[in-house]
């Protein structure tokens, strides 16, 4: 599919993927080169400007999570009634929505916080939230953009190790769009990097880890050589040397 915005930024051309039910795919390139439009043609937000997507089963719109960099949750309203929104949108009645908002906030971690503002969070328990929100309905596919890239390093990495444990727990499809090198090799089983505007599919590399994935993986030499490959492949793709 390609997209041109009405402005005549052609950000997308020919871009040619796709994505098993249950895969965790990571799109890898560099900035402006298009990943956030594809998860907006993914997410419906926008129809394609040319070539088409196809679903193998009709997608609901219950059916689609997404997460954002920033947490977008509600400044006003407790971090509960913030998990909960997806369901009330769909018409939830609120004591099973609180159940299962409540439910989801213990699988993030957040058990208890269910009375606290999002000010009353730090920046990684509330991508936790963030994270919840978007799981509360269940979806099939979670779109994820640039999830962690403001957190610590720290935070980071354990919210690498959460997300993959509901993927794992959940088996949802993700498709999470990245900067780094490292995240994609540790989450994903395949990785999709995407070459400068206009973007369009440069290389996939599968990422043959075992899942689960711990520190043992990280500190492997297996993880070490799968992410010289893909730097290697994205340096190729940017036009610069390793
Ligand atoms: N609404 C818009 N109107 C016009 N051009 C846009 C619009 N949104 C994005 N673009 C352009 O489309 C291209 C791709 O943008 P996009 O945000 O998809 O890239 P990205 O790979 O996600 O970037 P980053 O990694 O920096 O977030 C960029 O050149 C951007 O300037």
């Amino acid at each position: 599919m390609s997209l041109t915005y009405p402005n005549g930024t052609c950000a997308l051309d020919s871009v040619d993927l796709s994505v098993a039910e249950g895969e965790f795919v990571s799109l890898l390139g560099p900035s402006g080169c298009g990943k956030s439009t594809i998860l907006r043609l993914v997410a419906g937000l926008m129809e394609p400007t040319g070539g088409q997507l196809n679903w193998l089963r009709p997608v609901a719109r219950g059916d689609i999570g997404f997460v954002f960099q920033e947490s977008t949750l509600m400044p006003w309203a407790r971090i509960i009634d913030n998990v909960r929104l997806p369901l009330d949108l769909a018409g939830v009645p609120k004591g099973e929505g609180n159940d299962r908002a409540a439910d989801g906030l213990v699988r993030v971690g957040l058990g208890d916080f269910q009375k606290a503002f999002p000010a009353e969070l730090s920046g990684g328990m509330k991508m936790r939230a963030s994270l919840a929100r978007a799981l509360v309905t269940n979806p099939r596919l979670l779109l994820l953009d640039e999830p962690f890239a403001a957190l610590d390093e720290i935070t980071r990495l354990k919210l690498n190790d959460d997300l993959l444990s509901l993927w794992e727990a959940q088996r949802f499809t993700a498709l999470f769009v990245t900067h780094s090198v490292f995240e994609s090799v540790y989450l994903s089983g395949r990785i999709v990097i995407v070459g400068p505007r206009p973007g369009r599919v440069v290389a996939e590399v599968p990422v043959p880890l075992p899942f689960p994935r711990g520190l043992s993986v990280r500190t492997g030499t297996d993880y070490g050589a799968i992410c010289r490959d893909v730097s290697d492949r994205l340096h190729a793709a940017i036009g610069l040397a390793a």
